[in-house]
């Protein structure tokens, strides 16, 4: 596919001359010492610059050597030292911008300052700074200008691997135990790999450009050697005498120059074809070795995710601000448990937190915070990779974003093996055709070789739950596994997720802002509001028992086949609090048909409404309590309100 788009562009007229331009300028380079050498050293004190003649197109220099044959064998040398002081650039700038995803945050910071610091300095002058430096030769010249191409090109690969290093198949990969160095080498770099590409074809422009310059000073290649800047220089000396022999050089120099870029071009045509034409995969894992894992879920103790007083914050305009307030659960071993909230309550900062995931910036504090036994606030990176790549597993959101589009399927579980049972590639492989097979991925072995964007959708989602069986999940974390996928493959994965539980015992944390989807298969719900669980139940007794007016306006808004088709769905009116904007008192208070003064100065705290129940609310509704319609029914279109409660209203999409 790749070569087609390749033949495809061959035949533009841009695409044309850039290899057209490309394959001269090898040649001229291999063959022109070889053709013209003689030539370009005979010297000739009977034409000494000569103008232009049939015998000498571009006429003669001061020893009478031909003009034109000395520019052609000077491609040689000009190319060749274009190239490698762009490969030394290009190195260096490697080195420079993976350094700070190596080093971690402090020494990484200090990579990127100085990188800024060099990037703001013109090229030219950091060339000539390091041509003195280095000597006044075309090894100190090369040397120079690598160096001074470097910082541009380091920035260009930490924007790119910044932007990369956030995406789901990178933190499914950080957690799935890949070491830094793999993971920069398998997980990052293949994936910048095609603006580099594009940028480092430009930049060997630039080189030349840069070498003819140093050349043309007097800084890079010294006589008897000579490159196209150096006879640039002794044109223009005798430009009156014969303009031609600066002019040669000069369009030497200007045609390699328009090559590479045209050679560039294409690459990003071609490159940003396939960039743009699409999926790509999305998903993540960990966990080590094969087998059922039935035993893994009833191994490390009853309760295999135990958060207490957990509190997520960022740094703000005055301080900072909590996205995650005083979260406190715990998840068994074997247990389904759902998360449920608007966007932003702060469910996916609280999942990611007890993966080890959090964003840098975060402050991440808990009294406690174990998961599968290992204390993550407690335990090094190295250590969090080691123990949790075998225990637990992610499935995020987004499946074209979570799986490396630069490796096969097979490879990218297979790696996980390899990384934590020191498996060999071929068995690594060959666990991970089993795995696509109990996700029921059909022609798992031919599905295994091939790439993200083969699959669709909800095979994706399949592969990166397969890629957590790798392992022996303790633990599935399951962010939205389902928001990106249309309903009948939704159904099929939350089933998939179910008998995942049945049959290997992992425990599933399932994180969804649509109730009906973690009513599917959790056995109990957390509701999310503004940071803070403010309900916590058992799932069956959510048709009629939940008592928080937010649980309950949330159960309102989901329709069903008894839902009148002439009524607005009930809407929440209004919308949660920023982090930073959150006032005193209860934070759904605002939205509340409920709230008085006491909610509105005093924080509810978490307390037992029932069995397996707790609320944070002054005036949690009773079913009884309730009247006309359904538990989870508002007058008016929305959640619960009792009668001697009134005023008989709250929310609904027609209030806002
Ligand atoms: N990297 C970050 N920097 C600053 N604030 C952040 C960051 N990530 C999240 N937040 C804050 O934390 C809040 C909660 O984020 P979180 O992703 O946990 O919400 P969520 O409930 O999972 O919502 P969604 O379903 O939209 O992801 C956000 O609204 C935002 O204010």
């Amino acid at each position: 596919m790749r070569t087609a788009r390749w033949r495809a562009a061959l035949r533009t007229p841009l695409g044309a001359t850039a290899a057209a331009g490309s394959l001269a300028l090898l040649v001229l380079a291999v063959a022109g010492p070889v053709l013209w050498g003689s030539a370009a050293e005979e010297t000739d004190v009977a034409s000494m610059n000569q103008p232009p003649s049939g015998d000498h197109l571009f006429g003669t220099d001061d020893l009478g050597r031909d003009v034109l044959a000395r520019v052609l064998v000077a491609t040689r040398t000009s190319l060749g030292l274009a190239l490698g002081a762009t490969a030394i650039g290009i190195a260096l700038g490697l080195i420079l911008g993976t350094l700070p995803v190596v080093l971690g945050q402090r020494l990484g910071r200090m990579v990127v300052a100085l990188v800024n610091f060099l990037v703001a300095f013109p090229a030219l002058l950091l060339a000539l700074f390091f041509a003195v430096i280095f000597g006044l030769d075309a090894r100190g010249a090369m040397l120079a200008i690598g160096m001074a191409i470097a910082p541009s090109f380091a920035r260009l690969v930490q924007t790119l691997s910044a932007s990369v290093a956030g995406r789901d198949y990178v933190s499914a990969a950080r957690i799935a135990g890949v070491g830094r160095f793999r993971l920069i080498r398998r997980h990052v770099l293949p994936n910048i790999a095609e603006p580099l590409v594009v940028n480092a074809t430009m930049g060997a422009g630039g080189a030349l450009l840069a070498f003819a310059g140093l050349s043309f000073l007097g800084l890079g290649v010294q006589p008897p050697t000579y490159d196209w800047g150096r006879l640039l220089g002794e044109g223009l000396g005798r430009i009156y005498v014969n303009p031609a022999a600066a002019l040669a050089p000069g369009v030497a120099v200007v045609v390699a120059g328009l090559v590479f870029a045209l050679l560039g071009e294409t690459c990003a045509a071609v490159l940003g074809v396939r960039t743009g034409r699409g999926p790509v995969a999305g998903r993540a894992r960990h966990a080590e070795q094969p087998e059922s894992g039935k035993e893994a879920a009833g191994t490390g103790g009853d309760t295999v995710l135990h958060v207490d007083n957990l509190t997520v914050a960022f740094p703000a305009e005055r301080g900072t601000s909590r996205a995650v307030d005083g979260v406190t659960l715990g998840v068994r071993a074997g247990e389904a448990v759902g998360i449920v909230g608007e966007s932003g309550s702060g469910k996916s900062l609280t999942a990611l937190s007890a993966a080890g995931l959090a964003p840098a910036s975060a402050t991440v504090s808990a009294d406690r915070l174990d998961v599968a036994g290992v204390p993550v606030l407690a335990s090094s990176e190295a250590q969090l990779r080691d123990r949790l790549g075998t225990s637990v597993a992610m499935v995020f959101q987004d499946p074209t974003s979570s799986l490396n589009p630069s490796m096969r399927v097979g490879r990218q579980l297979g790696e996980i093996a390899q990384t934590h049972d020191g498996t060999s590639r071929a068995e690594g492989l060959r666990r991970a055709v089993e795995r696509l097979t109990w996700v029921h991925i059909p022609d798992p072995q031919m599905r295994a070789g091939q790439f993200p964007h083969e699959f669709s959708g909800g095979m994706r989602q399949r592969a990166m739950i397969g890629m957590g069986l790798m392992g022996r999940p303790q633990l599935m974390i399951a962010d939205e596994p389902t928001t990106a996928l249309d309903v009948t493959v939704q159904r099929e994965i939350l089933r998939l997720l179910r008998d995942v539980q049945h049959d290997s015992g992992a425990a599933i944390l399932l994180i969804s802002h649509d109730i009906a989807v973690v009513s599917q298969i959790c056995d109990r719900v957390l509701v999310m509001y503004a940071g803070r669980i403010v309900e916590e139940l058992p799932v069956d007794r959510l048709d009629g028992g939940a008592v928080h007016p937010y649980t309950r306006a949330l159960l309102a808004s989901v329709p069903d086949m008894s839902t009148p088709q002439d009524v607005p769905l009930a809407t929440i009116a209004g919308r949660p609090p920023e982090p930073s904007e959150r006032s005193p008192g209860c934070a759904f208070a605002p939205r509340c048909a409920f709230a008085d003064d006491l909610c509105r100065s005093t924080d509810p705290v978490l307390e037992v409404v029932g069995p397996q129940q707790r609320a944070a609310c002054w005036h949690p509704q009773r079913a009884e309590s309730v009247s006309g319609g359904t538990a989870g029914e508002m007058p008016g279109g929305t959640a619960g309100q009792s009668p001697e409660q009134t005023p008989a209203r709250v929310t609904t999409g027609d209030d806002q």
